[in-house]
């Protein structure tokens, strides 16, 4: 079955991003930990795509692959990037029991086990997998600040984490995505998140916040990998 882009009658909406209420997420034994396998030398180049900007990478073989946790394939580093708010107040996507967090990064996968291609792998229900880390502002960030030379410090240990099985948080909204929301946040000095209010638009305007409003979960359950 394709995946539904917006509320069917086939299927209930499984929209991105939603408030995690920790207190109902429940502790799922037979997750996994994480596999994350990342090499730097796969990223490719930085491009502002207009709401916010892409380090993409190359994806033509599983140099770069995220599988285990939830996951029963293994999926393919395509890209990742940011999103943000206009003051240190808000800009993630996903909320913590209400709370919301200045910044948000979203590694994107796709399942090559099973696609061929990163646009194939949206139009299925198991197409994609993002990871989704929590900033906060705190002391600056050495790894956010070489980031791409870093990616795989950003992976690592036992990482707990969220998982529930939501959409893309832009346009066209696709229901392919599996969430891994990890539970510790990194942080970003104010300064470092400063720079991404100044990135402009294809109008030259600044892209002050690019966050999707919080979605229903209906009838989801956010599982956790730890109690
Ligand atoms: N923001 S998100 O991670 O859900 C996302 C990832 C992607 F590869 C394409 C999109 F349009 C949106
Ligand atoms: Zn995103």
């Amino acid at each position: 079955m394709g995946v539904c882009t917006s509320s069917t009658a086939q299927c209930l909406p499984r929209q991105s991003p939603i408030d995690i209420q920790t207190r109902r997420a429940k502790y799922d034994s037979s997750l996994k930990p994480l596999f994350i396998q990342y090499d730097p030398n796969t990223s490719k180049r930085i491009i502002n795509v207009g709401h916010c900007f892409n380090v993409e990478f190359d994806d033509s073989s599983d140099r770069s692959v995220l599988s285990e946790g939830p996951l029963t394939s293994h999926y393919r580093l395509r890209q990742f990037h940011f999103h943000w708010g206009t003051s240190d107040r808000d800009g993630s996507e996903h909320v913590i029991d209400g709370q919301t967090y200045p910044a948000e990064l979203h590694i994107v996968h796709w399942n090559s086990q099973r696609y061929s291609s990163f646009e194939e792998a949206t139009k299925h229900s198991d197409g994609l997998a993002v990871i989704g880390v929590l900033l906060k502002i705190g002391e600056p960030n050495p790894v956010l600040q070489n980031i791409i030379d870093n990616l795989d410090k950003v992976k690592t240990k036992e990482r707990t984490y969220w998982t529930y099985l939501g959409s893309l948080t832009t346009s066209p909204y696709s229901e392919c995505v599996t969430w891994v929301l990890l539970q510790e946040a990194i942080t970003i000095s104010s300064e470092q998140l400063q720079h991404f209010r100044g990135l402009q638009n294809e109008d030259e305007e600044f892209i002050l916040e690019n966050h999707r409003p919080l979605q229903p979960i209906e009838k989801r359950l956010v599982k956790s990998s730890c109690k």
